[in-house]
């Protein structure tokens, strides 16, 4: 097996160092690449030992997949370098945010592209990636890039337009969960706890909470830590009066919005 990670940035990164965990691929089977930034390729070839792809772009003639990692506004010049080297052999796997099979195809003709959008818990095994492909992906290669993103956690197909929510969603997601775990531990240290406490405290609350939502109704969790008259009712009250369901809806379709944008932008 053979992946050549074009584009070499946070995505690419927890993408590598989630296969590498789960044993699915041998660093010297991952190669990386990018613009220009030489020290950062060095960095990761240091930290888990895969290869930099050289000058004669060798290693993407023969690869099973060609990862594409590039802001959106990169992608076409991306493309246009790489674009002689690729064969139908090779699945290409874009995770760009917004830009769409056609596009690609546009670039690089008919060949099996998928469109996925992981997220960075990709790290641990633990990403919520959503996925559409071309019809040049045959069965055996939906097989094989099946069995790629589930290494690196949960995987669901969906129509390629679904994609711009799955990005909005489960692609951002983490950065809102991060977020929300920041104003939580800000919150604590106001009302008087430790910056210390606060953070392990909201660490735990987050840790049990994911896991308890793994078998259980959100709603009934919900229903079951909230005591008539109690505090956690105090507080979800102030989450309601301060239109709290609404603020993660515009939150998302924002997000949902701009990946439609960025596929415009970019085609
Ligand atoms: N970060 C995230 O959580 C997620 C990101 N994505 C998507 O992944 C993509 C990458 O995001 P992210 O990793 O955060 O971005 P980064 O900015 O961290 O990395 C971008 C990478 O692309 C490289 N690059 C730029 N131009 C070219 C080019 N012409 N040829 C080859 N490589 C190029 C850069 O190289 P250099 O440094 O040399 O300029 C850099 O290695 C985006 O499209 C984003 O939408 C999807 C899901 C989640
Ligand atoms: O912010 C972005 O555009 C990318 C896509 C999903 C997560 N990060």
């Amino acid at each position: 097996m053979k992946i050549v990670c074009v584009g070499a940035g946070s995505m690419a990164e927890s993408m590598i160092h989630g296969w590498i965990n789960k044993r699915i691929l041998k660093p010297e089977e991952i190669s990386v690449t990018n613009k220009s930034d030489m020290e950062r390729l060095e960095n990761l070839r240091d930290e888990y030992g895969v290869n930099i792809v050289c000058e004669d772009k060798k290693d993407l003639k023969d690869a099973n997949f060609v990862l594409l990692a590039m802001k959106p506004k990169d992608i076409a010049a991306a493309l246009a370098d790489i674009k002689d080297t690729l064969t139908d052999n090779t699945i290409i796997i874009s995770v760009v945010a917004g830009v769409s099979i056609n596009t690609i195809q546009k670039h690089v003709g008919n060949l099996p592209v998928a469109r996925v959008m992981p997220n960075t818990s990709a790290q641990i095994g633990k990403s919520a990636t959503g996925v559409a492909w071309s019809k040049y992906v045959t069965v055996e290669k939906q097989h094989d890039l099946r069995k790629l993103l589930s290494s690196i956690g949960g995987v669901t197909v969906v129509e390629e337009d679904q994609l711009h929510t799955v990005t909005a969603v489960a692609g951002s997601g983490p950065a809102y969960i991060y977020y929300f775990a920041e104003a939580m531990r800000e919150a604590a240290i106001e009302n008087g706890l430790s910056s210390a406490d606060a953070k392990k405290l909201v660490r735990q609350t987050f840790d049990g909470a994911a896991e308890m939502m793994q078998q259980n109704d959100f709603t009934e969790l919900r229903k079951k830590v909230t005591s008539p008259n109690g505090t956690t009712a105090a507080g979800l009250e102030s989450l309601e009066n301060n239109q709290f369901k609404k603020i993660i809806n515009d939150c998302v379709t924002q997000a949902a919005k701009r990946s439609r944008e960025l596929g415009k932008e970019f085609e």
